[in-house]
């Protein structure tokens, strides 16, 4: 099982992530969430060894991913942009990959080439942004690693290559009991897929949550009042209002009584979406 304990990254004197300390269990998937720089990219850099921690480590079965490089084996990266591996063709990213990673399906990823008609001479550069992503998700499936770190993995594919990878992705993971981690701001993709979900908060990496618990820590009500009254509690977040109608988040037991004491005409319980625990979580008054 991959172990991450008290990883911090700086870079210059600049906090980026701090104290991440989690594991990935066998067969579940964990999304990772927070605002745009809040370090989810530098953290899964970290934990694939491509950059080195301030502090913490990152253990697969107790041997170090920084200290023991034939460890990372174990892991494999899928990065947000192909930056790495422009250069490269599909051939080469193939040999290169096969002979490192022990359990590599050669047949499976020349299968897909064959069937996308996507030639092993052909560049990276020379693939769409889809097709590329696509290539890319393929090889990680290739790889066989029994962690999975992808990053926006769904980025740039349409709507039927999504669904496809998405449903390949869930059946893989059952069957290969695959750890897999995703920083995505694709967050209606992620309610549907997600086990559990880790956010990044002011630099502070949080341990992972279950989806249950993570949408249990607040509740999301549709309020109609008389008059609406200027709702300013710290840890009550407005999401809408149309008229008379407030559609809110309630973050804590102070703001469920501050809601009480508004008095409202009728008040309905919605159910929490990952949105909402986005929202509620980074949007409120809280984060300001
Ligand atoms: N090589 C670097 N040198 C200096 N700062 C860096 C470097 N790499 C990343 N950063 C900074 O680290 C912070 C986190 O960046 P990162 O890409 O990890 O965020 P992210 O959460 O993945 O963002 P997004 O959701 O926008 O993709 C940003 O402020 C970024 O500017």
């Amino acid at each position: 099982m991959l172990t991450v304990s008290h990883l911090t990254k700086q870079i210059d004197s600049t906090m980026i992530y701090e104290n991440a300390s989690f594991t990935l269990p066998a067969g579940t998937i964990t999304a990772l969430i927070g605002r745009n720089g809040a370090g989810k990219t530098t953290l899964l850099k970290t934990l694939v060894g491509a950059l080195e921690p301030s502090r913490g480590k990152v253990e697969w079965n107790n041997q170090s991913i920084h200290d023991v490089p034939a460890a990372r084996k174990h892991l494999f990266l899928v990065p947000d942009s192909i930056g790495v591996y422009r250069q490269m063709t599909l051939g080469s990213l193939i040999e290169f990959y096969q002979a490192f990673y022990p359990n590599f399906e050669r047949t499976y990823i020349e299968n897909y080439c064959r069937s996308s008609n996507l030639d092993r001479g052909r560049k990276v550069t020379a693939l769409s942004k889809g097709q590329a992503q696509l290539f890319l998700l393929q090889l990680a499936f290739a790889t066989n690693a029994p962690v999975l770190l992808l990053d926006e993995p769904t980025d740039g594919l349409d709507r039927i290559n999504k669904r496809n990878y998405l449903q390949q992705l869930v059946s893989l993971l059952t069957e290969r009991q695959t750890a897999v981690l995703i920083a995505s701001h694709q967050l209606e993709e992620l309610d549907s897929l997600a086990d559990r979900v880790m956010t990044i908060e002011q630099h502070l990496v949080k341990e992972p949550k279950t989806l249950d618990d993570a949408k249990a820590s607040m509740q999301k009500w549709q309020v109609v009042y008389e008059t609406v009254p200027e709702l300013t509690h710290h840890d009550i977040h407005v999401l809408t209002q149309t008229g008379r109608v407030v559609t809110l988040l309630v973050l804590s037991d102070a703001g469920k009584l501050y809601l009480e004491k508004t008095n409202p005409l009728l008040k309905d319980a919605l159910p929490v979406q990952m949105e909402d625990y986005f929202l509620g979580t980074f949007g409120g008054n809280r984060h300001d």
